[in-house]
Formats: structure tokens, sequence, C-alpha cells
């Protein structure tokens, strides 16, 4: 099968259990929770995104014939050397497209493979750290993992209802938007009080990083 990827760049992971480690991020393109369209925005499952994954137009982006191909262009993205090369598959939904013979390859090429998931689709084997962030409105079928990482507040979705699933690692990431000041101190409080979740900051956004 061939990919759709919106953009392949270098970077810290800034969010999350591994924040500030080294990463190549693969932003798939396309998404089942919202068409990445402003004007479907306030119809959609998913309102608050902060990311376009519309197109193939970005850093590193294109169609990719096979597995071969895309895990040949992520390599090149990789500023270290042999030693703690890791891929963060992103999107958009990367569940749509990440399948077999990309992990297969990617394992092949020495890449740990981390997931940036909404949960909606049934994860394939071979993650070795899958982040899952649940949608209100929205089905979910990843209910195990390294983390969840619920954005808060969320209308219709709070920690309470998600906090049993066998995950190892519970984070809250405050929304961003207009009122991230107020979500930031309104998910402090909450860690607060309910110590099994752990604060998470997009730290890339606060250093200015991609
Ligand atoms: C752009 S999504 C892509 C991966 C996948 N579609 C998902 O939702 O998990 C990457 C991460 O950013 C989070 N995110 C999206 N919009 C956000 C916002 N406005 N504030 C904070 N986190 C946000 C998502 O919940 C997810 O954890
Ligand atoms: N630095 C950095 N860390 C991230 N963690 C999750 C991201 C995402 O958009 O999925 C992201 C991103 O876009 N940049
Ligand atoms: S599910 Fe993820 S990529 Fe899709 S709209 Fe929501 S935050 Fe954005
Ligand atoms: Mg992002």
């Amino acid at each position: 099968m061939s990919y759709a990827v919106k953009e392949i760049f270098p970077t810290l992971q800034g969010e999350g259990g591994q924040a500030g480690r080294a990463a190549v991020f693969c932003r798939f393109a396309g998404c089942n929770l919202w068409s990445g369209r402003e004007e479907d925005r306030a119809a959609a499952v998913c309102r608050f995104c902060d990311t376009a994954f519309v197109g193939l137009d970005g850093e590193g982006g294109g169609r990719f014939a096979d597995a071969a191909a895309l895990a040949a262009a992520i390599l090149a993205a990789w500023r270290g050397g042999a030693e703690g090369r890791h891929v963060v598959f992103t999107g958009g939904e990367p569940l749509l497209q990440l399948d077999a013979p990309l992990i297969a390859a990617m394992h092949a090429a020495g890449f740990a493979i981390s997931v940036e998931s909404n949960g909606t689709l049934e994860p394939p084997p071979g993650i070795d750290w899958l982040c899952v962030s649940p949608k209100a409105g929205a089905p979910l079928r990843a209910t195990r993992g390294e983390e969840l990482k619920l954005v808060y507040p969320q209308p219709g979705l709070m920690p309470e209802a998600v906090a049993h699933l066998d995950f190892r690692h519970f984070f809250l990431q405050p929304m961003d938007g207009p009122d991230r000041a107020a979500h930031t101190a309104a998910a402090v409080a909450y860690c607060l009080r309910h110590p099994r979740w752990r604060l998470s900051l997009q730290t890339h956004k606060l250093i200015g990083i991609p």
C-alpha cells in the first residue's frame, strides 16, 4: 500500500512520558474525526485540533509508494547515528495508514516506534510506545498501551471515564487555544486532587521548536 504523508521532520517529542526524546515525526495526512477543513470544524467529532494534516505539501511530505520508500525518508531525516533511533507516527490519524510492512521496515532500520492515536482504531502489533488520546463522542477501541493522554477539559469526557483502562501512564494535557491558561490551571488543580494523573505540557510550543 502507498502512504500519504503531510510532513517528516526531526524534533524532540514535546508531550507526555517521552517529552525531550529525539525523534523523527512522520505526520500522516488525513483523520477520521475531522476533514481538516476549517469550514467543517464546528460539525466535526473532534473540534479542538491544533494541527494541519491535509495534503502532502509539508516539509518532507509526499506520497510514498511502499514501506521501504517511507522508511528510507524517515531514516534520512534522523539526525543521530545508529543509536537511539526513534520515530513518532502521528497525523492526522496514523492508524488509518500504519501497517505491518511499515512497522517491519522501521524495526529493520533500527527504529523504536511510537504512535500518537485517537484510539478509535485497533492498533497493529509491534508498536513500542502507544499514546492514546481519546476524544469525546468517538468510539474507543485502543484500551491499552503505554500512555493515555487526555486533552483537558473536554466536555463529555471526564478523566474518571477512562482512568480504569490498561495504561502505564495517565496524562492530562491542557487544551490549547484562546483559553490555554485557564485550561492549564484546571489541569493542575485536577492533578493535585487525583495524583494518578500527571500534567503533560506541549513543551515544543513553549520553546518554539516543531
Ligand atoms: C494532532 S493529534 C494527532 C494524533 C491523533 N489524531 C490524536 O488525536 O491523538 C496529536 C496530539 O495532539 C493533541 N491535541 C490536538 N489538539 C490539541 C489542542 N488544541 N490542545 C492540546 N492538545 C491537542 C491530541 O489529543 C494528540 O494527543
Ligand atoms: N515536538 C512535537 N511533539 C509532539 N508530540 C505530539 C505531536 C503531534 O502533533 O502529534 C507533536 C508535535 O507536533 N511536535
Ligand atoms: S483526532 Fe487527532 S488529528 Fe484528528 S482532529 Fe482530533 S486531534 Fe486532530
Ligand atoms: Mg502537534
